[in-house]
C-alpha cells in the first residue's frame, strides 16, 4: 500500500510558474547560450526577475533544431517550439506559433474547444504528421529518430477514434499491440488480466465489434497501456466512460506517473478532470493561451473553477487581451514574471516566453493534487493540497500492474551488438503480430475468404468455357437455281446436282460439326432481306446450270469459255460485322470447296491430288494443326487473373487498415512499412498458392489444356505475378484514401496491362511504337515466358523464358521501393 500513500509529485513546477522553455540561458554544459538579437525573449530565473534578450525567430528555431543544449532540459519529455502547421486547402493555420513543454514524469492536460488543434498536436508528437515550421523534441530528439523512441515501444498512443480491429477479440487486440511492442507471451497475459479487471472490460473472448462505444474506448485505452510506455499520449480517453471508472483511470495515470516511469499527455473535455494533472495547456485556435499547473491558474484567477478560467481566457483572447494582461488585472500584485511576459506579448507576435527554472526547484517541488471527488475548493481558498488522496479502486491490482515484472524497462545505453539483436527481435515480433493479425482477419471473414479463393477459379473456368470455341449454328441462306436436291448421288460423275454435293459437305449438315445451319430461300431478294434483318449471316447463290458449268470447268481441261467460267461461280453475300463469325464462315467455305473438288475428281476417276491446292503444311514444330484460341489465351489468362485478384484485395486491405486508424497506431508503435508489406506477402502468399494450384488443376485436368514445359516453373511465375499485383495494389493504396479509389486504379491499370502484355492479341498486331511502350506493363514479359513454357515446352534457361521471371521480380522490387518512398513523402 506504500504506493497509494505516496505523494503525487509535480516535478519541475511551482504553483504560479509561467509558460517557458526551461534553461534557455544555459546550454547542456551549463554555459550561457549566445543569442543574436531581434526578437525579445524573457529568461526569468525563478524569483530573480527577468532578463530581456533579442533574437531573430529563425535563430531560435535553429537553436531548437540543432542542439539539445538551449531547449533541452533533462526533465523535459516533450518540447514543442514555434510550431506552425496548415492543412492543405485550409485558410488558417491549425497550429500557429504553438509552444508546449511537458516535463518527464508528469501529467499534462491539453484543454481546448473542438477543432482548436489538440489532435493535430498529438499526431505531430507521435510522428504521424510533420510540422510546416518549428520543432518538436521527444526525450530530446526529433520524433522519428531512435533516441526519441518514437515510433516505438517507448510511446503508447490512444487516438481519438477507436482504431481497433472489429473482428478481433479483446484478448487478441491486446495481444496484437503487446506483441508489436516486443512483450513476451507471459507479460502480455499478466497485463491482459490486469487491464480487463482494472478497466472493467467485458470478458476477453468478446469480439470488439460486439462492444459498446464506451467499452471499445476502454479497450483502446488498454491497448495504449499494455506495454507500460514511458510516454502515454491519450486523445480523449475518458469520453463515454462513467465517472467512477474515469476516476480510476486518472488514479491509475497518477500512479504510473508518481513512480516516475511515465509521462502522460492527455486531451480531455472534462475540464475539472484536468485538475489532477501537473500542468494544463489551454489551447485556442492553434495557440496556447496558458500553460500552468492547475493550482497556479486557480490562484492567479482567484477562483475555484477551471471552467471560469477557460471562459475568461477565451473571452480575453477574442477581445485581443493577452493572458498576462488578464492575469495582471485579476491580481494586482506586481509579478515580475507576468510583467516580463506581458512585455514580450506586446512586442512580438512571435511570442517566446521563457522561464528559466533552477534545477533545484524542479527537484524540490512536490505537490499533491486534490481528487475530483473532493469537490471544488471553496471560493477564495487556495487550491487544496491533499496529503491523503483517494486510493485507486483496485489498489492491489495496481500494485501488481506496476510491479517491475509488468513494466518494461528500456536501456538507453547498450552495445551496438545488443542494439542489432533487439532490432531483429523486435522486427520479428512485429512481423509475427502482423501476420497473425492478417490471418485472424482473413479467417474471421470466411465467406470472403471462400470467395477470394474461388473467384480466380471461376474466372478461369469462365475463360476456358467461353473463349476459343468455334462458333456453331451460324445461319446462312441458300438460293439454289441449280437443283432442288431431291434426289442426288455423291458418287456419280455426272454434270448434275453438284451444288447439292457441295451443300452436303458443309459442316452442320450431316456431320457432328455444327458450324452452319443452312436456310433455303426461293429468291435472292428474300435471302437478302433476312440478312439485312440480322436473321442470317449471309447467303450463297448457285446460278442456273451451275452443275454443267462446274463439270466442264473441272474436267474439260484448259480454255473454258466465258460462260463456263461465270456460270460455275457460287456467290456469297455476307454480314461481315463480326470478324470471328465471318472468318469462320469464310474458312468453312474454302475448306469445304477443297473437299468438294477432291471428291468430284475421285468420283470421276481422277487422281485426287490433282484437285488439291499444291501447298503442304508439314507437322507443326510447336503446337498442333488444330490449335485453337484457348490454347493461346489460357497461359496468359492465368497471369491476368492471378495478377488482378491480389491487386484488389491487397489494396483494399491496406486502405481499410489506414481508414480504421489501426495502421497509424501500429506505425506509432514502431511497425515499419516494409514489415507491413512482408506480412501481407506472407498471408496473401498462402491465399495465392491455393488460388494458383486450383487454377492449374482446372486448366490441366478439367479443360485438358496442355502444359508442355515444366509446370512448376509455370506455378512459380504465376505466384510471382500475384506478388507483383499485390505490390502494385499496395502502391496504389498508398496514394488513395478510399477503397473505391483503389478499385478504380486497379481496374484502370488492369486493362492496359492485359492488352499491352499480349494476353488477348498478339503483340505483333499492335503498332510498333506501342510494342516498346508495352514493355512498361508488368505482365508483358511474363506472358511471353508463360506461353513459351506452356505451349513450346521450353525451360527456365531459354532466353524467351527467364526474362519474364527477372522482369517480374524487378517490378516487385520497384513497387516496394516506390511504396516506401511514397509512404515517407505522404507522411512528410
Ligand atoms: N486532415 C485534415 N485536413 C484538413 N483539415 C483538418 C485535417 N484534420 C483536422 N483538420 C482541421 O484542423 C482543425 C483542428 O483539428 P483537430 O482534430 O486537431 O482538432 P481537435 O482540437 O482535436 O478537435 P476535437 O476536440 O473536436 O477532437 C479542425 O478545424 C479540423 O477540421
Amino acid at each position: 500500500m506504500e504506493d497509494s500513500e505516496q505523494k503525487y509529485e509535480n516535478p519541475g513546477f511551482e504553483a504560479g510558474e509561467e509558460i517557458g522553455m526551461a534553461n534557455l540561458n544555459q546550454n547542456g554544459n551549463g554555459s550561457p547560450a549566445v543569442l543574436p538579437t531581434s526578437t525579445n525573449i524573457v529568461a526569468a530565473n525563478g524569483s530573480n526577475g527577468a532578463t530581456s534578450i533579442s533574437i531573430p525567430k529563425e535563430a531560435t528555431t535553429r537553436i531548437v533544431n540543432n542542439t539539445r543544449s538551449a531547449e533541452w532540459n533533462a526533465n523535459n519529455a516533450v518540447v514543442i517550439r514555434n510550431a506552425m502547421k496548415t492543412y492543405r486547402g485550409a485558410k488558417s493555420p491549425v497550429l500557429n506559433d504553438f509552444n508546449m513543454t511537458v516535463k518527464e514524469g508528469t501529467i499534462y492536460s491539453l484543454l481546448g474547444s473542438s477543432g482548436c488543434g489538440k489532435t493535430t498536436t498529438l499526431s505531430c508528437v507521435v510522428g504521424l504528421r510533420k510540422l510546416d515550421e518549428g520543432s518538436i523534441t521527444v526525450f530530446g530528439a526529433r520524433p522519428g529518430t531512435k533516441q526519441s523512441g518514437i515510433p516505438g515501444r517507448r510511446v503508447g498512443y490512444m487516438p481519438q477514434d477507436i482504431c481497433l480491429y472489429e473482428d478481433f477479440t479483446i484478448c487478441e487486440t491486446l495481444q496484437y499491440f503487446g506483441t508489436i511492442c516486443g512483450m513476451t507471451k507471459d507479460e502480455i497475459e499478466d497485463q491482459v488480466d490486469f487491464l480487463i479487471d482494472f478497466l472493467d472490460l467485458p470478458p476477453a473472448y468478446r469480439t470488439v465489434r460486439t462492444l459498446s462505444g464506451g467499452q471499445k474506448r476502454r479497450v483502446s485505452f488498454a491497448a495504449a497501456l499494455i506495454h507500460s510506455p514511458e510516454l502515454l499520449i491519450l486523445d480523449e480517453p475518458t469520453v463515454g466512460v462513467d465517472p467512477l471508472l474515469r476516476e480510476n483511470i486518472w488514479n491509475h495515470l497518477c500512479k504510473l506517473v508518481s513512480r516516475g516511469q511515465t509521462t502522460v499527455i492527455i486531451t480531455t473535455h472534462y475540464i475539472e478532470e484536468a485538475r489532477q494533472s501537473h500542468r494544463i495547456g489551454l489551447m485556442r485556435s492553434g495557440r496556447l493561451l496558458a500553460e500552468k499547473s492547475p493550482e497556479a491558474l486557480l490562484q492567479e484567477y482567484n477562483t475555484n473553477l477551471l471552467e471560469d478560467i477557460v471562459l475568461k481566457l477565451c473571452k480575453n483572447d477574442t477581445m485581443g487581451v493577452t493572458e498576462e494582461e488578464a492575469a495582471a488585472k485579476q491580481n494586482e500584485e506586481d509579478d515580475p514574471v507576468a510583467q516580463a511576459i506581458e512585455e514580450i506579448s506586446f512586442q512580438s507576435q512571435a511570442r517566446l516566453s521563457i522561464t528559466a527554472m533552477s534545477p533545484n526547484n524542479v527537484a524540490q517541488t512536490r505537490m499533491r493534487y486534490p481528487n475530483s471527488k473532493d469537490g471544488p475548493p471553496s471560493p477564495g481558498a487556495t487550491p487544496k493540497v491533499s496529503t491523503n488522496p483517494q486510493p485507486p479502486q483496485h489498489p492491489h491490482k495496481l500494485e501488481k500492474s506496476l510491479s517491475s515484472r509488468s513494466v518494461i524497462s528500456y536501456k538507453r545505453k547498450q552495445s551496438f551488438k545488443q542494439d542489432v539483436h533487439d532490432e531483429i527481435y523486435l522486427g520479428l515480433s512485429r512481423l509475427k503480430a502482423l501476420v497473425r493479425k492478417n490471418l485472424i482477419l482473413l479467417m474471421r471473414n470466411r465467406k470472403f475468404l471462400f470467395f477470394v479463393l474461388i473467384l480466380p477459379c471461376i474466372q478461369m473456368m469462365n475463360v476456358c468455357v467461353t473463349v476459343g470455341n468455334d462458333p456453331t449454328d451460324l445461319e446462312v441462306g441458300v438460293v439454289n437455281f441449280d437443283s432442288d436436291c431431291s434426289n442426288y448421288s455423291m458418287e456419280d460423275c455426272l454434270p448434275k446436282d453438284l451444288s447439292c454435293r457441295f451443300l452436303d459437305l458443309l459442316p452442320g449438315q450431316n456431320s457432328l460439326n455444327r458450324t452452319l445451319k443452312l436456310i433455303p430461300f426461293a429468291t435472292e431478294e428474300e435471302a437478302l432481306e433476312q440478312t439485312k434483318a440480322g436473321k442470317t449471316w449471309g447467303f450463297m447463290v448457285f446460278p442456273e446450270n451451275y452443275s454443267t458449268h462446274m463439270y466442264e470447268r473441272a474436267i474439260s481441261g484448259a480454255e473454258p469459255t466465258e460462260e463456263v467460267l461465270n456460270g460455275s461461280i457460287i456467290s456469297f453475300e455476307m454480314d461481315m460485322t463480326s470478324k470471328q463469325v465471318a472468318e469462320t464462315i469464310r474458312t468453312t467455305f474454302f475448306f469445304t470447296f477443297q473437299k468438294y473438288i477432291i471428291q468430284l475428281f475421285e468420283s470421276c476417276g481422277f487422281d485426287r491430288r490433282v484437285g488439291e491446292i499444291p501447298l503442304k503444311l508439314e507437322e507443326p514444330i510447336y503446337g498442333s494443326t488444330d490449335t485453337n484460341f484457348r490454347q493461346f489465351l489460357a497461359p496468359s489468362a492465368i497471369l491476368g487473373i492471378i495478377f488482378f485478384c491480389p491487386l484488389i484485395t491487397g489494396g483494399v486491405n491496406h486502405i481499410s487498415d489506414k481508414k480504421r486508424g489501426t495502421l497509424d497506431r501500429g506505425l506509432v508503435s514502431g511497425v515499419r512499412t516494409v514489415e507491413i508489406l512482408v506480412s501481407y506477402f506472407i498471408t496473401e502468399g498462402i491465399v495465392l498458392i491455393v488460388q494458383t494450384l486450383l487454377i492449374f488443376l482446372i486448366i490441366t485436368q478439367l479443360f485438358t489444356i496442355e502444359f508442355n514445359g515444366p509446370i512448376y516453373w509455370g506455378i512459380i511465375l504465376s505466384l510471382l505475378i500475384g506478388f507483383c499485383g499485390l505490390s502494385l495494389g499496395f502502391l496504389a493504396s498508398t496514394f488513395c484514401t478510399e477503397e473505391v479509389q483503389t478499385i478504380l486504379v486497379s481496374i484502370g491499370s488492369y486493362y492496359p496491362n492485359m492488352v499491352l502484355s499480349g494476353m488477348v492479341w498478339p503483340l505483333e498486331g499492335i503498332p510498333k511504337f506501342l510494342q516498346y511502350i508495352a514493355y512498361l506493363v508488368p505482365c508483358n514479359m511474363a506472358c511471353e515466358s508463360m506461353r513459351s513454357l506452356a505451349t513450346r515446352g521450353w525451360g527456365i534457361d531459354h532466353p524467351h523464358v527467364w526474362p519474364g521471371f527477372v522482369s517480374t521480380i524487378g517490378w516487385i522490387l520497384l513497387y516496394w521501393i516506390l511504396t516506401i518512398l511514397v509512404h515517407r513523402t505522404v507522411k512528410n
